[in-house]
């Protein structure tokens, strides 16, 4: 019997992620064969610098080239796999093979988010494949789910935590009482920012994610500038410790949500109370609910960040890549019919954590109270600390729309006895 012929591979980065697909795209050689029905060949490695140490890596060096185009477009190129990140040169190099009929695996939630309708038309123009398992959630099978096993049921909302570096520093915080620098640090090292981890800690990494399930879960194109997003670097020792004190815990949260017209995706820290499914997702994991009319709830767990769970998500993509290759078939195309409209985040309905510096005075509480009385924001719990200069407020409402909520902070802002609002949390999932 004749060997098959190998699937050919452009492999486009080598870093974090790379690394790990060039290993296990290795150690798993003769069960991805058997899987396959063909072997797996790297035709090339697209590198930005050659001659960099690149220690007991198990792949010839005569692989790597600066030349990522010239590689991408190869005759002998079948699937091409983009562990590079950002917007460009990213989108040239995935057009050009999506329209030349080349399969593309890819990583990348900023460019998927940003511009995931040219991507998406390029694959349809060229009849190719564009799978992105491990752009969200990193390890947890959850896009191919939304993408074909939910295909038959009416997605109402997708709630998680998608952001694995952010949930690792708040995690510490909340644990080991680990101040921000240090646990982003730690968590840079174990390889699960982004290279710039503004993106994490300012919430675009999230965005782009809750951005990609959203398109998913309702069948409508949304990018991250549809998304509203709130990072978590506000979030404070006082505020973890504020939370404690009302059995809650505060995790940077990512929440989709459809009515019949229309959705809402938003990205912020959030309180939610200790006995929350996702209270507990700790250290860099990553937990998302999807709630589905027929199905009910649904929840996925597992490692959202990191080379070796986010390299396995890729290989799953590169296997069902070369499947289709060999067969001749193809990845389910982009579903967007549903055209919903994105609402404001003003119209959310939501609660808030309010905790105020006030004045010392009699009738200090019937003046706050009346300000969120006027905007029409009813007071679920009042808790007042201290005295004369370190006199405290603290305030949980009950559900409104963002915009009640946002307007009654900025009246509060505006009195004479509030001295400073030390801090503005939005509350979820029953806390408070
Ligand atoms: N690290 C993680 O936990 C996860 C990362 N991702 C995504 O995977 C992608 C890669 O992430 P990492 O491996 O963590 O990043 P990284 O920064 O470790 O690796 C990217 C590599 O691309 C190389 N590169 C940059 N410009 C290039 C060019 N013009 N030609 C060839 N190579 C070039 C860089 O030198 C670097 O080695 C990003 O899109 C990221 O958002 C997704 C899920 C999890
Ligand atoms: N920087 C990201 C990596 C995975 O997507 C994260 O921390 O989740
Ligand atoms: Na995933």
């Amino acid at each position: 019997m004749n060997p098959a012929k190998p699937v050919r591979l452009a492999l486009l980065g080598c870093g974090t992620v790379g690394t790990e697909v060039v290993r296990l795209l290795h150690e798993q050689a003769e069960d991805l064969t058997a899987r396959i029905g063909a072997p797996l060949e790297l035709a090339g490695i697209a590198v930005r610098r050659l001659g960099r140490e690149r220690g007991d890596l198990p792949v010839d060096p005569a692989l790597f080239t600066t030349d990522a185009l010239g590689l991408i477009k190869r005759d002998d190129v079948d699937v091409v796999i983009e562990v590079v990140g950002g917007i460009e040169p990213a989108r040239t190099w995935l057009v050009e093979a999506l329209r030349a009929g080349k399969s593309v695996v890819t990583a990348n939630k900023a460019l998927l988010a940003e511009d995931g309708g040219t991507l998406h038309d390029a694959a349809a123009e060229g009849n190719a494949d564009l799978y992105y398992e491990a752009s969200v959630a990193g390890a947890i099978p959850l896009l191919r789910p939304m993408r074909e096993s939910l295909h038959g049921d009416r997605v109402t909302a997708v709630t998680g935590i998608v952001n694995g570096t952010t949930n690792f520093i708040l995690s510490s915080m909340a644990s080991t009482g680990a101040g921000f620098n240090e646990a982003l640090e730690e968590a840079t090292e174990l390889g699960y920012a982004e290279a710039d981890p503004t993106a994490d800690v300012e919430g675009f990494d999230a965005a782009a994610k809750a951005a990609i399930l959203a398109s998913l879960a309702f069948h409508t194109r949304v990018t991250a500038a549809d998304v509203f997003r709130e990072g978590m670097t506000g979030v404070t020792a006082g505020d973890m410790a504020s939370a404690k004190e009302m059995g809650c815990t505060i995790k940077l949260l990512c929440i989709a949500q459809r009515t019949a017209d229309s959705v809402s995706v938003r990205v912020h820290p959030a309180m939610i109370p200790l006995s929350h499914p996702l209270a507990g997702v700790g250290d860099a994991f990553n937990a998302v609910f999807v709630e589905a009319e027929a199905a009910g709830p649904l929840m996925f767990y597992g490692r959202g960040a990191g080379g070796r769970p986010t390299a396995s998500a890729v290989l799953g993509d590169i296997v069902a890549a070369a499947r289709n290759k060999l067969t001749g078939t193809r990845a389910p195309s982009e579903s967007n019919y549903a055209e919903l409209t994105v609402r404001p985040i003003g119209e959310s309905m939501t609660r808030y954590h309010i905790s105020l510096d006030v004045a010392e005075r009699p009738g200090v509480l019937a003046t706050v109270a009346g300000v969120f009385a006027q905007h029409e924001v009813s007071i679920a719990t009042v808790r007042q600390s201290g005295r004369a200069d370190d006199a405290k407020l603290v305030i949980v409402t009950h559900i409104a729309p963002d915009a009640a909520l946002a307007a009654t902070v900025e009246s509060l802002a505006s009195l004479d006895i509030v001295r400073s609002i030390a801090s503005v949390l939005r509350v979820e999932g029953g806390a408070g």
